[in-house]
C-alpha cells in the first residue's frame, strides 16, 4: 500500500485534548458503541478507520454532541474536553460546536455568498466587534482553508456555485472561522476528485499546527498519509489505537491486521 506520508513530523505533543471514558451509544435498543476509552491528543491528526457500520461516525458525533439531534440516540459515559465534561447540563451544545467544529462528507455550504458562509459563525457567536474585524476573520479563514486566492475577487458570489473541492474548502473555512480547538471531519474527501483530495489532505496537515483534528476515513491510504494516530473500530468496539505507523505495519490485534490487509471490510 502507498504509505507516502505528507510530512515526517512526529507527534509533537502528549497533551490530551479529548478524553473519552467508558462511552456507550445506543440507537433505541441497538448498542452501537461499546465501552470506548480513548485519549485524543492536541495538535495531532487522529484517524478513525474500520469497516462500514462499525460506529466511526457515531463515535465522532459524540465528540461535539451532534448525536443530541437524533431522537433515538442515547450516549452514556464521560467525554472530557480539556478536562471538562461536555455532557454536563451547563454546557450549551451550540457553544460546544463552535469549539469542536465539524466538516461533513458532502460539502454543505449555506445558500449564501462565499463571504457570508464564513462570516456566519463569528457573527452569531459574537466573536467580532465590527465589519473590519469580520473582514479579517473571513480572509484569515479562507487563507487557512487554502481558498483565498481562488475566491478573493468574488466573495459576493454564492458558495454553492463553487466546484465540489472548493465547496469543501469553504466548509473548512466556515468551521475554522470560529477558532475551534478541535475539528471533526467525517469522510471529508469522499465526494472529491484526487486533486481536490490532495489539497484537502495538505490542508489537514497544516491545520494540526493549530487544532486537534479527528478524521473518519474509508481510505487506509488517506489515514496513513494524514494521521499521526489511528483508531481501528470493529462492531462498535475500539479494537486498537496507537501511532499510525505501528497500526499499519505492526498491528497487535488480529482483527486490525485482517482489516488492513483487506480480509475484513
Ligand atoms: N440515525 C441512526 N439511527 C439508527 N441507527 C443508526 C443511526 N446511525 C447509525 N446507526 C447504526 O449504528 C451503527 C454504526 O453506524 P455508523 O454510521 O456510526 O458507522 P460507520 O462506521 O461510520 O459506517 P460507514 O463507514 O458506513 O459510514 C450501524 O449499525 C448503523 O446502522
Amino acid at each position: 500500500m502507498n504509505d507516502m506520508r505528507l510530512t515526517e513530523r512526529a507527534v509533537e505533543t502528549k497533551d490530551i485534548k479529548i478524553a473519552a471514558h467508558d462511552v456507550q451509544v445506543y440507537y433505541g435498543a441497538s448498542h452501537a458503541i461499546k465501552d470506548v476509552h480513548i485519549d485524543i491528543l492536541d495538535k495531532t491528526v487522529t484517524a478513525f478507520i474500520g469497516p462500514s457500520g462499525c460506529g466511526k461516525s457515531t463515535f465522532l458525533r459524540c465528540l461535539n454532541r451532534m448525536n443530541d439531534t437524533i431522537d433515538i440516540c442515547r450516549v452514556e459515559g464521560e467525554i472530557l474536553l480539556d478536562g471538562e465534561d461536555i455532557y454536563d447540563k451547563k454546557v450549551d451544545p451550540v457553544q460546544l460546536r463552535a469549539r469542536v467544529g465539524m466538516v461533513f462528507q458532502k460539502p454543505n455550504p449555506f445558500p449564501k455568498s462565499i463571504y457570508d458562509n464564513v462570516a456566519y459563525g463569528p457573527k452569531i457567536h459574537g466573536l467580532v466587534k465590527n465589519k473590519a474585524e469580520l473582514d479579517e476573520v473571513v480572509e484569515g479563514s479562507l487563507r487557512k482553508a487554502a481558498l483565498w486566492n481562488e475566491v478573493k475577487d468574488r466573495l459576493d458570489a454564492p458558495g454553492t456555485g463553487l466546484s465540489g473541492g472548493q465547496q469543501q474548502r469553504l466548509c473548512i473555512a466556515r468551521a475554522v472561522a470560529t477558532s475551534p480547538e478541535v475539528l471533526l471531519m467525517d469522510e471529508p474527501c469522499s465526494a472529491l476528485d484526487p486533486i481536490a483530495t490532495a489539497q484537502v489532505e495538505e490542508l489537514i496537515d497544516e491545520l494540526r499546527e493549530n487544532f486537534s483534528v479527528v478524521i473518519v476515513t474509508h481510505s487506509m491510504q488517506q489515514a496513513a498519509r494524514v494521521s499521526q494516530r489511528t483508531a481501528f473500530f470493529h462492531l462498535g468496539n475500539l479494537v486498537e489505537y496507537g501511532e499510525t505507523g505501528q497500526i499499519f505495519t505492526n498491528p497487535k490485534d488480529p482483527r486490525t491486521e485482517s482489516y488492513i490487509t483487506g480480509r475484513i471490510g
